[in-house]
């Protein structure tokens, strides 16, 4: 089973004139496989990875996620899909500044109500794993942007997702960190987690085992590898 099924998604904004960002996207990811979605700005990516990430909602087309059809879902069923299946990472790691390290990935295993018992031990391997055990009691501000990053990461992955959604997770980042992050995925993909990343980041492009590239909200033919 295909971790990510899209058949002919087309998403436009109702707005004045309308905006069809998708225009009929054919997409499948397997797990453990590493994609990345290139395009222009304005050619339809944010609004694909909103779509995977249960966001936003096609405006025609099916997407199923692990297998199950995610149209008609209310909003309290996509909520619970999203915090059981998927991780996000972010340009900007959202990391809460105020809250220390430990906390930044505690709030997301309470928000996936996983029961107190679990908790400190899954922060614990996580942030070994990122390599932040060290900075477990520091406050989000004080880390430096390589940090963030892995904490962002750490975050992502402590629910442990079968989909991970990455949107420019380098663009910021020097060469060093960049690896450290893309090391990251590979051990989420190693695990059997479908990665997928929107960037324009040729060393993030050319770490993917394929590439997709957005024109005009459709997928240009011919150049998946
Ligand atoms: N909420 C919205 N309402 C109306 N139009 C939108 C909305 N979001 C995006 N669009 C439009 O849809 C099209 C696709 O936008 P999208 O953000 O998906 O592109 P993108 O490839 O991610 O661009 P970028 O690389 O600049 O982030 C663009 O024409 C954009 O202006």
């Amino acid at each position: 089973m295909s971790v990510v099924e899209v058949r002919d998604v087309r998403r436009t904004y109702p707005t004045s004139p309308p905006v069809h960002a998708l225009l009929g996207v054919d997409l499948t990811v397997a797990a453990g496989e590493r994609t990345a979605i290139l395009g222009q700005s304005g050619s339809g990516k944010s609004t694909l990875l909103n779509v995977l990430g249960l966001l936003d909602e096609p405006t025609s087309g099916t997407y199923r996620l692990l297998g199950e059809d995610t149209a008609g879902y209310d909003g309290a069923a996509r909520d619970r899909l999203r915090s059981r299946a998927l991780g996000f990472v972010f340009q900007e790691s959202h990391v809460l500044g105020h809250r220390t390290v430990a906390e930044n990935v505690l709030l997301k295993l309470v928000a996936a109500a996983v029961p107190r018992s679990e908790r400190a031990p899954l922060v614990a391997d996580v942030l070994h794993r990122v390599g932040l055990d060290h900075r477990a009691d520091a406050l989000g501000r004080l880390l430096s942007g390589g940090e963030k990053q892995r904490l962002a990461v750490a975050r992502a992955v402590v629910t442990q997702p079968r989909l991970l959604l990455a949107d420019e997770p380098t663009g910021n980042l020097d060469d060093g960190n960049a690896a450290t992050v893309l090391d990251l995925f590979d051990e989420q993909a190693r695990a059997g987690v479908a990665v997928v990343v929107i960037t324009h980041d040729p060393r993030t492009a050319s770490w993917a085992d394929r590439t997709v590239r957005l024109v005009d909200g459709r997928i240009e033919p011919g150049v998946e590898a």
